[in-house]
């Protein structure tokens, strides 16, 4: 007997709708198609397993086959298989509900949201009329008795439903592929599809008798099963092309939420853009996206692997993704197993950690910058560098300097360099103080880090090492002797002055050390700060911003004595080779400048 019906709609016909919206994801009718045939081979299983199904069950693998000459694709599995009634139940009404529903979500949004619904939209069965002109259905039900039924859409609303011709029981789903979507008669591109989508389904999956997928990826595995060769051959089975990862995290949780991966920590490069969306996110081992924005916090998508969870929705529009109460407390639990690792490894394999701390500190940092709840769980573990290569945490470091670095306020001052090459002079001169300085040298992040380090440890300052003279950068409060009396110092700064002419620089004589430079340039903090805030937030173009140079005239050293008694050419040249060996030593010196220099200094020395 055939029957004919119409599938009751009240779009007239949403298969154009289907096809032209979803135009840029085609390729995941395959998911869909073998994601079900996936669910009717594990409903008979636990059928079995309860005793519901007497028969054999038999090998349960989809089979995905190409025909090119008859222009068709089938995906065929041995699951539980539907009767006529079971086709018109599931097929006319609920595959159709969600594909209504699908059109209902697209209306209600604006155009360019649309990709997003998409993009997390689990079409299901009909998503394969985007690919195909006609859809068959041959299934023969697992119920005892059952005759196999056929059913077929030509992708209108008018469907015909008969008895079929199938032995065995299972579904096989064939299409008809459309003129417009023969790409996907050719083998290589259904490989590469399920290799992206079905890579580590539960079900054996075959094309054209070739197995695809590893059915026991390890994060469905415990931990206890595995060695360090298993995490690192399946890191390579998902980036062939990246080194080893630094460690890995296995996640295994079920309660409140369901939840299983492995995340890699991998070695960071400077090609940062490289690492986002490489977490991949699957449902029941089906890949469902590596776009993991809002289910990871935000400075952990640079780290990898695998996220698994049935509780995540996404058949649904980010939106709703983001208020979502599991997946905030998935990201909330992900944040927490990343910290208590960094504190096993730290507290387990101190030199290690210290070891990874280039890559590693660059997730710490992010995350303290990111995350307000990130700094208390990772404050134990956040490692500073000293220009001499030791590493302290905070509280170590704290300790390591209060004696010397603390100035008149009770603030301790915090030393840092963010270029030693450059800054060389400025760190021998703190050496010599018996002052430490760090190394924040990282360009991406440690100067977003130091403001914030500042703001969270209490009667804290972080200052540049060539923010100002040592003295000054840390002010204990005592007054420097000066072998200047107060005319001299007036009057050499007279000869800096008429000497330098120029009006940006702000002139001073100090007492610094004798075996400081004559003369010490420096950059004030606070206006170095802003200038690379003005820089980041694209305020003000490179260079507009005022770059105020503090030039310091060292009335101890022995050379101003010189200029004092010098004739006038002889204090001119001595003044302008004092300040630009300070310009040297800040790395200033160039072009026009740098060549006077050199003949300057030739005389100098020829004399
Ligand atoms: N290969 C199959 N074997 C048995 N039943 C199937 C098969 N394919 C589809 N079905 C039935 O048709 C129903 C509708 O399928 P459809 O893919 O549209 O939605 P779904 O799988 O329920 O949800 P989703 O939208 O997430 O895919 C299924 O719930 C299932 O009962």
């Amino acid at each position: 007997m055939q029957e004919k019906g119409t599938i009751s709609v009240s779009t007239e016909n949403i298969f154009p709708i289907i096809k032209k919206f979803l135009y840029s994801d085609h390729e995941i009718f395959l998911r869909e198609l073998v994601a079900n045939a996936m669910d009717a081979s594990q409903k008979l299983k636990r059928l079995a397993a309860i005793g519901e199904y007497q028969g054999e069950v038999g090998e349960l693998k989809v089979q995905v086959s190409i025909d090119e000459e008859a222009g068709t694709i089938t995906v065929s599995d041995a699951g539980i298989g539907m009767t006529a009634e079971d086709i018109k139940k599931y097929i006319n009404q609920v595959a159709f509900s969600g594909a209504t529903e699908f059109i209902e979500q697209y209306k209600d949004s604006d155009q360019g949201d649309s990709k997003e619904i998409i993009g997390h939209f689990g079409m299901g069965f009909y998503s394969a009329f985007m690919v195909a002109d006609k859809v068959k259905i041959v299934s023969l039900s697992h119920k005892e008795g059952a005759e196999a039924a056929q059913w077929e859409c030509e992708g209108s609303t008018e469907f015909e439903i008969s008895p079929g011709e199938k032995k065995e029981r299972g579904t096989d789903i064939v299409l008809q592929v459309a003129e417009d979507s023969k790409e996907f008669l050719n083998k290589a591109r259904l490989r590469g599809i399920l290799d992206k989508y079905c890579k580590f389904l539960p079900i054996t999956i075959e094309l054209d008798g070739e197995q695809i997928n590893n059915t026991t990826p390890i994060w469905t595995k415990s931990p206890s099963e595995l060695k360090d060769e298993d995490y690192l051959a399946f890191f390579k089975e998902l980036y062939p092309m990246s080194p080893d990862p630094l460690f890995w995290i296995h996640l295994n949780v079920d309660y409140p939420f369901n939840l299983t991966g492995v995340l890699y920590f991998p070695k960071i490069t400077n090609n940062f853009d490289l690492y986002k969306d490489k977490i991949q996110l699957y449902s029941r081992q089906v890949f469902i996206t590596d776009e993991v924005k809002d289910v990871v916090p935000e400075f952990l998508m640079l780290l990898r692997g695998v996220i698994d969870s049935p509780d995540i929705p996404l058949n649904v529009s980010r939106s709703y993704l983001q208020s979502d109460a599991n997946v905030k407390k998935i990201n909330g639990y992900v944040t927490r197993k990343v910290a208590d690792k960094l504190e096993e490894l730290f507290k387990k394999e101190r030199t290690a950690f210290e070891e990874k701390w280039e890559s590693v500190g660059f997730f710490v940092k992010y995350g303290i910058l990111s995350d307000e709840k990130f700094y208390d769980k990772a404050k134990n573990i956040c490692l500073l560098k000293n220009s001499e290569g030791k590493y302290f945490t905070l509280d170590e470091y704290r300790e390591h300097i209060q004696a010397a670095q603390t100035d008149k306020n009770e603030n301790v001052v915090y030393l840092y360099s963010n270029d030693p090459d450059k800054q060389d002079a400025y760190i021998s001169s703190a050496r010599k103080q018996n002052y430490d300085v760090l190394l924040l040298d990282n360009q991406m992040i440690d100067s977003h880090f130091v403001g914030s380090l500042e703001s969270k440890i209490p009667n804290s300052s972080f200052k540049r090492v060539d923010a100002d003279t040592m003295d000054k950068l840390i002010d204990t409060g005592t007054e420097k002797e000066s072998v200047l009396s107060e005319e001299e110092a007036t009057k050499i700064k007279e000869v800096f002055e008429k000497t330098l002419n120029n009006n940006a620089l702000n002139l001073q004589v100090e007492a610094l050390p004798t075996d400081e430079l004559p003369v010490v340039i420096t950059v004030p903090e606070f206006m170095r700060r802003a200038q690379e805030m003005a820089k980041t937030s694209g305020m003000m173009g490179l260079g507009e911003f005022p770059s105020a140079l503090t030039v310091s005239i060292n009335g101890n050293h022995s050379i101003i004595q010189k200029i004092l008694k010098a004739e006038e050419a002889a204090q001119k040249a001595l003044v302008l080779q004092a300040y630009d060996l300070a310009l040297l030593s800040q790395n200033l010196l160039s072009g026009a400048n740098l060549t006077k220099f050199i003949e300057r200094s030739v005389e100098m020395v020829g004399k």
